[in-house]
């Protein structure tokens, strides 16, 4: 249900167009949720990287305006660095979106200033050149960093009129430059400007695309799993059904065989079933197949596999079964089906739904098959319903090596 709604709203802003930057919230929720942890590490990395260069330009400041270097030096390394370093840390620990763009760009904003100092400290001919480089700045801010769109605007337009305030302030300059300068770095904002939104919007893009597909992926998982489940159950009694049974059926027989284990099967046939369905009709002998099927499951334990084999007969197959514990489990199935007392007046007005019950337990070996524990356990049925219904017929002391199967039985009558 939840993923219906944000396949909905992801195919919403899929459909509205790629030039929005900000999703609905439900999306931008799953959107910042998906992508914070690596994002905020990128921009640390980033952060990092730009720092290095930053106090890398020492070696230009040292070479081209000696007269300021002990006041870059201080600035670069004694303000940026333990200005930037604990943000960048606070950043990779974690914050919320809002902080981590607000504090990057707070860095971007905070070189511009420190930058600026350093350029109006100096008067050595040419200082003015540097203006050129502080382009650069904005590329870390809205290229390197990839502030969201917005941060990018605010924090370009804030650099861009702290360096017309130093510039335009700074006398050595020839009027010339400082349009040239100024128009530069308006164009260098404008330009990593277009650069972001276009990274930020095919980001965006990207991700609508790639959550549809995760959301579709799990739905044919689900539709995957729920064919499966349905392929190995009986609709009508939510029970494992014939192909199930035919396919755990040899697993827990060359189980038994190699641990050498007991495996007991019980038959259960609804007696006179037909008389009911007469009688009472098709839908309430389905709502009778249906107790039936709970009662017996409701008395098996958890490893044993209860099926609808067909019909109104149904098997249960016991792992690691001893003769003397089958018998009683059987005992306990007839029990509690006839306890259900659910009338069969198709047989008499007293008569209630009972149910014949076969039990074969054997020793499984290699030289035998497991047909021929069903066919142990169908024949004590038919002796069960031969000596009148109702009871339970083990088929028992059987010599698996020989194969015989003869009946040596015991009724259990109601
Ligand atoms: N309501 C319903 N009836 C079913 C279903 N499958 C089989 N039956 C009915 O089960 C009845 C089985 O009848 P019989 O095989 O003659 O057996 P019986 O009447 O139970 O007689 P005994 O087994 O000898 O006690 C038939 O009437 C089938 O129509 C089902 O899914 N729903």
């Amino acid at each position: 249900m939840i993923n219906d709604t944000l396949l909905t709203a992801v195919e919403d802003e899929l459909r509205r167009g790629p030039w929005r930057l900000r999703f609905a919230d439900e999306v931008e929720a799953r959107f910042e949720e998906d992508t914070q942890h690596q994002r905020s590490r990128s921009m640390v990395v980033a952060g990092l990287i730009s720092a290095i260069i930053y106090c890398l330009f020492l070696i230009n400041d040292h070479s081209f305006r000696p007269d300021t270097f002990t006041t870059a030096l201080t600035l670069r390394v004694g303000v940026m660095l333990p200005f930037g370093l604990p943000i960048l840390w606070w950043v990779y620990r974690g914050v919320s979106p809002a902080q981590r763009e607000t504090l990057m760009a707070s860095t971007v904003i905070v070189a511009t200033v420190i930058s600026c100092l350093i350029f109006a400290e100096s008067t050595v001919p040419y200082s003015y050149l540097d203006v050129f480089s502080f382009g650069l700045i904005l590329l870390v801010g809205n290229i390197v960093y990839s502030l969201r769109f917005n941060y990018a605007c605010v924090s370009s337009a804030i650099c861009i009129f702290i360096i017309l305030l130093f510039v335009l302030s700074y006398d050595p300059m020839p009027p010339e430059a400082k349009r040239l300068a100024i128009f530069t770095i308006i164009a260098q904002a404008l330009f990593t400007l277009v650069a972001n939104y276009r990274f930020e919007q095919s980001e965006r893009t990207s991700y609508l695309h790639v959550l549809k597909e995760k959301i579709r992926a799990g739905y044919y998982l689900k539709d995957n799993q729920e064919l499966s489940r349905m392929s190995v159950t009986d609709p009508l009694t939510n029970l494992a059904n014939r192909r199930q049974f035919d396919t755990v059926f040899p697993v827990r027989w060359q189980e038994a065989t190699d641990k050498g284990l007991c495996l007991g099967l019980v038959v259960i046939d609804i007696d006179h079933f037909k008389a009911y369905n007469d009688y009472y009709g098709h839908p309430q002998g389905d709502e009778c197949l249906r107790q039936v099927a709970t009662a017996m499951q409701a008395n098996s334990r958890d490893a044993d596999l209860v099926v609808r084999f067909g019909g109104e007969e149904f098997v249960v197959l016991i792992a690691n079964a001893s003769p003397e514990a089958a018998k009683p489990a059987a005992e306990r199935i007839r029990h509690n089906v006839e306890a259900l007392e659910i009338p069969n007046h198709g047989v008499s007005a007293q008569s209630v739904v009972t149910v014949s019950v076969g039990v074969a337990v054997l020793y499984p070996k290699v030289s035998l098959a497991p047909a021929e524990l069903l066919s142990q356990a169908d024949e004590a049925l038919y002796e069960a319903k031969r000596q009148g219904r109702n009871r339970v017929w083990v088929a028992s002391a059987i010599d698996s090596s020989s194969g015989d199967s003869a009946i040596d039985g015991l009724s259990v009558s109601a």
